[in-house]
């Protein structure tokens, strides 16, 4: 039901004030999931409201606005996106909803708070998602606060109610879900979908013999696990390692040195530190960030996708410009690989919770479906990978290696190799790697797979390595 003209006026004032908020420091402040996520779903959910409020001929020149910004607003596709964000934060790094809720994330406290409509939107994202057992949570947080929160824009406490009472019955916890019901029915005594929803219960509740059977909670893989806690820097393992100038790979770095640190021997990883200046990272991200485009890589499970990375990033050739190819020449003197075949740069950019889960960067070309391997056979496989950071990120956004507890904190101007086959040619399933969700900030780096041909006299084909 649309709300009285007073009420819409007494909201502008908190419309303005979270406006100004964002304002002063854009990137500031969308750098806080909490802010892109709200502002995602008041942009996509509360807009379209406020659309109808206005009404003519007051609202004629404010329409015409809103009608000519209504292809920029955030899709459903983008608040999916922001909710599925928030939920892998808090599930990565273990955080608890109540502290999300309040601002506190990982242990530092912003200056926000969720709104009720906010923490529904993540319910409701994970009860659509049949994740009832987690979307309970932050629906009876949306409960708890609603009663406190002026009605406003907000969404109506009867929608909470069901679908909260809808998870707990999908949840098997039939006295729970009942007692939702019946509070449903107080306030809608006549709804017949509620009457049947109570007949049901009550029967479910007569038939069980022996109390509640809770459903099982499936038990985490020892990979997932060590994922998550290389992702909180837990599994940090490494020991006599060392950092050295790197004089030897090209003859120029008789004269520019490299400063090189170990990150481990098995994989072999090492960073190479401040080798992009701030200006080339900021004009790297200033060119990806012109013609940015989704990119998923999906799995597919049973009938349905999961996505494995959630990012936006930008293919560049590496003659685009002088600054591409100076970076090419610095890669050759990092890596002494020939870069004149292979693949383009990619300049990834993460989001809210923006990851890349677990995977190897080879294809496996013994693997890989006939129709495909001649192409990927005429540049060999990604024989190493070089990833460079491109910006600092304030809390996660870590590059880990999870099979040997290597976490790498992203920081502007260092890059990371690592060689993904062993140096008889084969794979080496050790470098499985992941980013770790970002939980404050953005995360840009830039990639490059280096492939195997035109590398046969650099790094000949030896026998395994040990
Ligand atoms: O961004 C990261 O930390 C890892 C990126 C990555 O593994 C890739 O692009 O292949
Ligand atoms: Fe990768």
């Amino acid at each position: 039901m649309p709300m009285s003209w007073s009420k819409s006026c007494s909201y502008i004032p908190v419309l303005r004030a979270e406006n100004a908020k964002g304002r002063k420091d854009a990137m500031f402040y969308l750098s806080n999931p909490l802010n892109a996520h709200s502002l995602i779903r008041r942009l996509h959910q509360d807009w379209p409201k406020w659309r109808i409020y206005m009404i003519q001929p007051v609202g004629t020149v404010q329409i015409r606005n809103f009608d000519s910004w209504k292809t920029d607003l955030p899709t459903s596709t983008d608040l999916f996106d922001a909710c599925a964000g928030i939920v892998r934060i808090k599930n990565i790094y273990e955080l608890k909803v109540e502290d999300i809720i309040q601002g506190k994330i990982d242990g530092c406290q912003y200056n926000f708070s969720m709104s009720s409509t906010d923490i529904f939107a993540v319910g409701y994202h994970l009860a659509k998602r049949k994740a009832e057992l987690e979307g309970i949570q932050w629906l009876q947080e949306a409960v708890n606060r609603l009663r406190n929160e002026p009605p406003l824009l907000a969404i109506a406490e009867l929608e909470v109610l069901k679908l909260l009472a809808e998870c707990h019955l999908n949840e098997n916890k039939y006295s729970k879900a009942l007692s939702l019901v019946e509070k449903c029915l107080k306030i809608e005594p006549q709804r017949g979908y509620f009457i049947r929803l109570r007949h049901k219960i009550n029967k479910l509740i007569r038939d069980q013999t022996n109390g509640t059977i809770e459903k099982e909670k499936p038990l985490e893989k020892t990979l997932e696990k060590a994922f998550k806690l290389s992702c909180r820097g837990l599994l940090n393992t490494s020991t006599k390692l060392h950092c050295s100038y790197n004089f030897s790979t090209t003859p120029f770095l008789r004269f520019a040195p490299f400063k090189m640190e170990q990150v481990g021997l098995n994989p072999y990883v090492v960073l190479y530190h401040d080798v992009i200046s701030p200006q080339e990272s900021a004009q790297l991200i200033e060119l990806a960030a012109s013609d940015l485009k989704a990119s998923g890589v999906f799995q597919a499970k049973g009938s349905t996708f999961k996505r494995l990375r959630t990012v936006k990033a930008r293919w560049i050739k590496k003659e685009f410009n002088e600054l591409t190819k100076r970076i090419t020449r610095r890669i050759r003197d990092m890596t002494g690989f020939d870069l004149k075949e292979g693949e383009k740069f990619q300049i990834i950019n993460y989001g809210i919770g923006g990851h890349y889960n677990m995977h190897k960067d080879y294809f496996n070309l013994t693997k890989i479906p006939y129709k495909e391997v001649a192409l990927a056979k005429h540049f060999g496989d990604r024989i190493a990978t070089v990833l460079f950071y491109l910006s600092d990120v304030e809390q996660g956004g870590a590059t880990v290696f999870p099979m040997s507890g290597y976490t790498i904190y992203p920081r502007a101007g260092t890059a990371l190799l690592w060689y993904n086959l062993h140096t008889d040619g084969h794979c080496d399933p050790s470098t499985l790697h992941a980013a770790c969700p970002v939980m404050v900030g953005s995360k840009w780096v830039m990639t490059e797979w280096i492939r195997e041909r035109g590398q046969m006299f650099i790094r000949p084909c030896l026998k395994p390595s040990a």
